[in-house]
């Protein structure tokens, strides 16, 4: 009950590192509603992410995105997956950081992010070498999750359900939630 007035929960990492499936799970156990901001984004422009790619490039894509984001880091008693990209913004990063929301960042290796998003159909990852892009990404946004988040979480080699367990706790370890 309590949880429902807490200030948001906001997961960052980057694709593949499981902020849709934990956070979801970990929603579930905390009592909180789940928002995940592709999801809403595709329900309110009633197109997918891969259409608003074609149609209006990454950087309409990313205006859409800061829009919900600066919506929801003023929300309460909610668990928000971000996109992967999310931190490549300055005024996203801006608001992750000072908002009055808690940020983890979920944490993925490239090998096991190309494994989890090899079969999907993520415009970024639609090229020649997905590998070697996850690389080049992860190198450029690891820095970046770092920045904002206030904890992070290793997800190699753990079940998306231990993830949200182990953050469950550790959330109510560090007394973010009750
Ligand atoms: N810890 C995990 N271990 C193995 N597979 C996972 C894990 N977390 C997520 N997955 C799987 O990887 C894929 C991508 O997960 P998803 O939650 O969409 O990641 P994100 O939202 O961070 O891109 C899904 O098929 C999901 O079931
Ligand atoms: O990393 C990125 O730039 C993106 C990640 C995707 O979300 P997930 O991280 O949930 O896959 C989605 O927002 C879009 O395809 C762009
Ligand atoms: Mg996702």
């Amino acid at each position: 009950m309590l949880n429902k007035e807490a200030n948001p929960i906001f997961l960052v990492g980057m694709m593949g590192a499981g902020k849709s499936t934990v956070g979801r799970c970990l929603a579930e156990r905390l009592g909180m509603d789940f928002v995940d901001l592709d999801e809403e984004l595709e329900r309110r422009c009633g197109v997918s992410i891969p259409f608003i790619f074609r149609e209006e490039g990454e950087e309409g894509f990313r205006r859409r995105e800061s829009a919900l984001i600066e919506e929801f880091t003023r929300a309460k008693g909610l668990v928000v997956a971000t996109g992967g990209g999310a931190v490549t913004q300055e005024k996203n990063r801006t608001l992750l950081k000072n908002a009055p929301i808690f940020t983890v960042h979920l944490k993925v290796s490239a090998e096991q992010c190309y494994r989890r998003t090899k079969n999907s159909d993520r415009p970024l990852l639609q090229c020649e070498n997905p590998l070697e892009k996850i690389t080049l990404l992860l190198e450029s946004r690891n820095p970046l999750y770092g920045e904002v988040a206030s904890l992070t979480v290793d997800t190699d080699g753990k079940a998306s359900k231990r993830v949200a367990e182990e953050l469950n706790q550790t959330l109510i370890n560090l007394q973010v939630i009750k």
